[in-house]
């Protein structure tokens, strides 16, 4: 009895959302948008705070000149997982989030979970841009606001809230809600246009530190750093020195910036999900997220070059980097440019940021994952109004109480886990049999016994029996007999998948907890490592070894299993990097999201209620299949 509840507990954390009749047919959307546009929207989701803001503190407080490193790992690893992105959002013929496409196909714990780290990019990050949008204006002012707010409200809990609320980003937020509760649509032309005027500031930047800037700042010396002390004869105001040079804080640092940078090339999954409007998407998705990454960090390359070669890291101002660079250098008017391109871009990633909230919970909470209240939609302005105001009152509580680099970190550590979960969704699926990737497109819950496709019976699925009885393990796991994917080579995937998932954790912990001793040479350390790393390699070596589904996509990732094995391990490695407040305060919203889904979510999700209710025909099929075929579990 307890062994079949926890079997149903199981079956319902694994049932997975059939996509509707309506879902399923050709969108009503028209394919009107060219890899070019698709391009344009990227670029003007990901450029924002990441190159005018963050890339300051970054090289101030954590990478110093190798912040230009810190950018090219953090766009490495999103393409990674924008490529996953991409097939991702080609297995499910409509549009939708990474949350739609997780329901869909792996299930709805994994797809609560992602849409769950979803909710938390787009809010965190959009009190993020806020708060930066504040600082980048307070800075272009001299810094009256935060010096008067300093002095009026102070707030004395360091390391968990800033030093003082942020009222400009409050009303900015609250703005922004209320203007997209009243029904605004996201502005193509005005992202267009604030995307144009960001690309030509940033140019102008990266040509200007070519100019004005001096190799001599990529190799600073401790005389250098005395020199600064008595001309600025205030400490407080000189960041850290580190051991001078191109790495002032070596890789450790390096590592600690990525994980920073990272943020800054968030924005880009808009893009898989315009598949139903994309004139040719098996082209211009892939080539769409490859281009527009590539064009951000060349952007970032550029300023963050820049910047580092016109001032010493270690005299960079946080709050405002570039104007205070063109000040150093002698080009004060410069800075007004610079602002101009600075707001712009904070402004098309706020709209990036805060418009798509109002989708993913209206989805989670239509499909009963949520509190359905959450999918009320006003009659006069057709949107989701109570959802697009509760994730606006967060947003602005955020934006007012904590500090930027605490918020940055907050929104990557939830991305990292929805990026981690798409990469492990994708490198599975490509090798389940067809009919477990086709029930998801029948209009059936995943309770009920999936109906085979003719030819597709068991007795094809399975793996043929050797004459001795069961195949043997070794000659399943490296040698299965079938070229297409089985029920078997499908859950062995399942099964190393997410075995791969825990070594890459151990292996990452080892990495960031005990790098030095483990890189000194500590043999307990480096057995370990080594034994992971050997573990691995034959885990990804049987997954390689299983038959792939050879069911037509408009995009399929390259080098698989490689390359989503290689993309979450750095996913996972990112994550690790991040402050433990960060992970207290991710601890918390993963806490606040479990009891939502344990308590609401799995008693109140349409498939419950479908698994509760079979139909007629549904239950007919259910007693015709028992007669002639046993009921099959889905991996
Ligand atoms: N979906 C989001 N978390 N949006 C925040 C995007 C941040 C953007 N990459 C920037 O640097 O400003």
């Amino acid at each position: 009895m307890l062994w079949q509840n926890l079997h149903q507990f199981g079956q319902k954390l694994v049932r997975r959302r059939p996509l509707a009749a309506n879902e399923q047919s050709e969108s009503s959307l028209s394919r009107c948008l060219t890899t070019l546009d698709l391009v344009s929207l990227g670029v003007g989701s990901t450029l924002g705070a990441g190159v005018y803001v963050l890339a300051g503190e970054v090289a101030r407080e954590k990478a110093g000149p190798s912040i230009i490193i810190c950018f090219l790992i953090a766009a490495l690893s999103s393409v990674m997982s924008g490529l996953c992105y991409a097939e991702f959002g080609a297995r499910v013929p409509c549009s939708g989030s990474a949350y739609l496409y997780s329901y869909v196909t792996v299930g709805q714990l994994l797809a609560f979970i992602t849409g769950w780290n979803l909710i938390l990019n787009y809010v965190i990050g959009a009190a993020s841009v806020a708060r930066a949008w504040s600082a980048a204006f307070d800075g272009l002012i001299g810094n009256h606001i935060s010096q008067a707010m300093q002095m009026t409200f102070p707030i004395q809990v360091p390391s968990f809230l800033a030093k003082y609320p942020d009222f400009f980003a409050l009303g900015l937020v609250i703005v922004l809600t209320g203007i997209l509760a009243l029904g605004a649509r996201e502005s193509a032309l005005v992202t267009r246009v604030f995307t144009g005027v960001n690309l030509l500031v940033l140019c102008f930047v990266s040509l200007s530190g070519l100019i004005n800037g001096k190799l001599h700042n990529w190799q600073l010396t401790e005389d250098d750093y005395k020199l600064a002390l008595l001309e600025s004869n205030n400490t407080d105001s000189l960041g850290p020195m580190g051991s001078g040079g191109f790495m002032p804080f070596g890789l450790k640092g390096i590592l600690r910036g990525t994980a920073t940078c990272f943020f800054a090339f968030i924005g880009f999954d808009c893009i898989a999900s315009t598949g139903e409007e994309a004139r040719c998407p098996q082209r211009s998705i892939p080539l769409g997220i490859v281009t527009s990454l590539f064009i951000c960090f060349l952007m970032y390359f550029g300023v963050s070059g820049a910047l580092t070669l016109m001032i010493p890291y270690y005299q960079i101002n946080i709050n405002s980097p570039l104007p205070q660079a063109f000040i150093h250098v002698g080009w004060g008017p410069a800075r007004y440019a610079v602002a101009v391109g600075t707001l712009c871009a904070l402004s098309s990633s706020l709209i990036g940021s805060i418009f798509p909230v109002p989708r993913v919970v209206y989805s989670m909470a239509e499909d009963g994952l949520l509190f359905r209240k959450l999918a009320y939609v006003h009659p006069r302005t057709h949107t989701p109004v109570l959802a697009t105001v509760l994730c606006g009152i967060i947003a602005a509580f955020m934006a007012f109480l904590v500090e930027l680099s605490d918020l940055v970190d907050l929104s990557s550590i939830g991305t990292l886990l929805a990026y981690t979960l798409v990469t492990f969704s994708v490198l599975i699926l490509r090798y389940q049999p067809d009919q477990v990737l086709s029930s998801c497109k029948r209009g059936k819950s995943e309770s009920a016994a999936v109906e085979l496709e003719p030819g597709l019976e068991p007795s094809s699925c399975m793996e043929p029996i050797s004459p001795e009885g069961m195949p043997g393990i070794a000659r399943t796991l490296c040698i299965p007999t079938n070229t297409t994917p089985t029920l078997r080579s499908g859950r062995i995937v399942y099964g190393c998948a997410s075995l791969l998932v825990f070594l890459l954790m151990l292996l990452c912990l080892i990495l960031t907890q005990w790098s030095t001793q483990l890189f000194s040479g500590d043999p307990v350390l480096i057995a370990m490592a080594a034994s992971l790393l050997l573990l691995t390699v034959g885990v990804i070596t049987v997954i390689w070894r299983q038959p792939q589904s050879t069911t037509p996509l408009h995009f399929k990732v390259p080098a698989l299993p490689v390359l989503p094995a290689l993309s979450i391990f750095v996913n996972i490695y990112l994550m690790m990097q991040m402050t433990s407040g960060t992970w207290f305060r991710f601890g918390i919203w993963m806490v606040i999201g479990f009891a939502i889904y344990f308590g609401y979510g799995i008693q109140h999700s349409l498939e419950e209620k479908n698994d509760q209710q079979p139909t007629a025909s549904s239950s007919q099929t259910l007693q015709e299949l028992q007669e002639h075929t046993p009921s099959v579990d889905l991996p």
